[in-house]
């Protein structure tokens, strides 16, 4: 049996100003070191032994998940870093204030782009080069994703890199992001396309499951 723990980062500048972020890379805000703070504290209380971490490749989480880290005194472990765990890209919503998007199209429309499985939200007209991405490969970066898209390129991290990790016993914990953490608990509790709309992560709320020695959910905790 193993545990994995999931972990939203904590509040970012971008997150405090109702800016879509999706890929952009912008540091935590005070607040939000004091939630990764908070959450490390939670995480310690647990006693849980990590043998690695896995994260994205955007500041917001790499920063919180050294903040954890050293909150749990295991700073030691291997951490691993995938453009597969960064958040959904949010196309050419990204760096626009979600509530003057929302004056010009409406609530609802911004909901869907927001909260629905499947749809795409407008797309950037080029893609941007950086040079992070270089060791993926070629045409890692998207133009912007539907959740849909976000589930279907993390998939393969979880099961190449954490499911076979947590089969072989040794506990893991994820620091990444919203609608990434979303889609990975769609898969774990099995939430159907049209009610993940429902569902929420919070920064800095780490969410612990347990599974049995077949990867099947046994218990899932909010701590
Ligand atoms: O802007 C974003 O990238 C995400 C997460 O902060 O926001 P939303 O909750 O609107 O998907």
């Amino acid at each position: 049996m193993a545990t994995l723990v999931i972990l939203r980062h904590g509040e970012s500048v971008a997150n405090r100003d109702n800016i879509f972020t999706g890929w952009s890379d912008v540091p935590l805000t005070a607040k939000g070191r004091g939630q990764a703070v908070a959450a490390g504290k939670l995480v310690a209380e647990t006693g849980i032994q990590f043998a690695a971490l896995h994260t994205s490749m955007l500041q917001r989480a790499i920063v919180t998940s050294d903040i954890v880290l050293e909150a749990i005194d295991q700073l030691y472990i291997p951490e691993y870093k995938s453009w597969r765990l960064n958040e959904r890209h949010y196309g050419a919503l990204r760096g626009k204030n979600k509530a003057a998007v929302q004056a010009e199209v409406g609530e609802r429309q911004v909901k869907i782009w927001r909260r629905s499985f499947e749809t795409v939200p407008p797309l950037l007209d080029h893609v941007t080069q950086d040079r992070r991405y270089d060791q993926f490969g070629p045409h890692v970066e998207p133009r912007g994703e539907s959740l849909e898209m976000a589930y279907h390129r993390l998939m393969p991290y979880w099961e190449d890199q954490v499911a076979p990790r947590l089969l072989n016993g040794d506990n893991q914990l994820i620091v990444a992001h919203g609608s990434t953490l979303r889609a990975l608990i769609k898969y774990l509790d099995q939430v159907a396309d049209a009610d993940i709309s429902q569902v929420e992560v919070a920064n800095g709320e780490p969410i612990q499951y347990d599974f049995d020695d077949r990867l099947n959910v046994l218990k899932k905790t909010v701590l």
